[in-house]
């Protein structure tokens, strides 16, 4: 049977942070990061603060030469893809497993297309409040990883992530219906994500105002509406789903889009409503809510950019 024993990881934010120091608590030396040198040179300097707990990872310049990793894991933004493809170039062979952690549904094919590796499992981190904060990251719930084959198998890959998830207590849960959970993860991004970005709402406002609520909902039936199209399965009741889930993370826990909103970063609107209008307009689905979103979302980037 496969055996992971070698970890990369490129993207030391929120979920990479999460996950990054469960791996490295057990796996030590053999669990890389991939940064570039200033990077490196910030992370040794002042810290990554983990729950209050200073870390310190195995850090790798992308120039470094290395054997390939067993594993490698993508835990960056959706707009830093590319280059964090090009910067674990040294990492993936023909065996490697790749594991995308990023929100929607178009990072593994990327990855596809620059490596045309047959390993990349569809993967995606739910149920998590991580919070960053430049070298500091806060959670209350790591969540789990799902994950699985597009063929829905209990695949070598599959039950290799398996055993290492459990030697390194990363809570995980195999798809048995990836493509499903993968367009219901999507669906959750584009309704509390972007209407968190516009309210500046932490997850407290959506459990205590219906009105609020309402709003993330019907976003999200717009993605409930091309998925039949698309033959991707969601159905009403999966929008249901979401609220047991929302009311169990922290009320002061902000979705990673607030939390790019707030840092002045760069936002995911274009994998989220970008896409849901793209498919809207393929599949003849009227989209007005998240037309208006992502018209705000796309105000807020430009106006950030006018206070620089
Ligand atoms: N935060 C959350 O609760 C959740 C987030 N997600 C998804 O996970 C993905 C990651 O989100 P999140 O962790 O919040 O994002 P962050 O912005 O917190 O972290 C991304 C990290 O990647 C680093 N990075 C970017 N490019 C490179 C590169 N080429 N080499 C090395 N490091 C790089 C960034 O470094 P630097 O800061 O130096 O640029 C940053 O530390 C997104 O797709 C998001 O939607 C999914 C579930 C929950
Ligand atoms: C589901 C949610 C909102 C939190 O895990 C998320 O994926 C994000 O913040 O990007």
């Amino acid at each position: 049977m496969k055996k992971i024993k070698k970890v990369t990881l490129v993207g030391l934010g929120a979920i990479g942070t999460a996950y990054g120091s469960l791996l490295q608590d057990t796996l030590k030396d053999s669990f890389q990061v991939v940064a570039n040198e200033e990077r490196i040179k910030r992370y040794k300097e002042k810290g990554i603060l983990i729950n209050n707990q200073p870390y310190h990872f195995h850090y790798i310049t992308p120039e470094t030469n290395t054997d390939p990793a067993d594993l490698v894991i993508f835990a960056v933004k959706n707009a830093e893809l590319p280059q964090a493809i090009e910067d674990v170039q040294h990492h993936v062979g023909p065996d490697t497993i790749i594991l995308s952690l990023l929100n929607g549904i178009s990072s593994e094919e990327e990855i596809y297309a620059a490596f045309k590796n047959e390993h990349i499992l569809y993967s995606m981190s739910v149920e998590i409040d991580a919070v960053r904060t430049f070298n500091e990251v806060r959670f209350t719930t790591r969540g789990r990883i799902v994950y699985g084959e597009m063929e829905n198998s209990l695949s070598e890959d599959v039950l290799a992530v398996k055993e290492l998830f459990e030697k390194v207590g990363i809570d995980y849960e195999i798809s048995r219906n990836i493509s499903h959970t993968m367009w219901w993860k999507f669906m959750i991004n584009v309704g509390i994500n972007q209407t968190s970005a516009v309210l500046k709402a932490p997850y407290g406002v959506f459990q205590s105002l219906p009105i609020a609520y309402e709003w993330v909902e019907s976003a999200m039936r717009e993605v409930v509406a091309l998925s039949v199209k698309a033959g991707t399965g969601l159905i009403e009741e999966d929008v249901k789903k979401f609220w047991p889930i929302i009311n169990k993370l922290s009320p002061e826990g902000k979705t990673s889009m607030l939390q790019d909103v707030e840092a002045g970063r760069k936002t995911e609107v274009e994998y989220f409503a970008g896409k849901v209008c793209e498919l809207g307009k393929k599949y003849e689905v009227p989209t007005p809510i998240n037309e208006q979103l992502y018209k705000m979302i796309r105000i807020i980037e430009e106006m950030e950019k006018l206070n620089k």
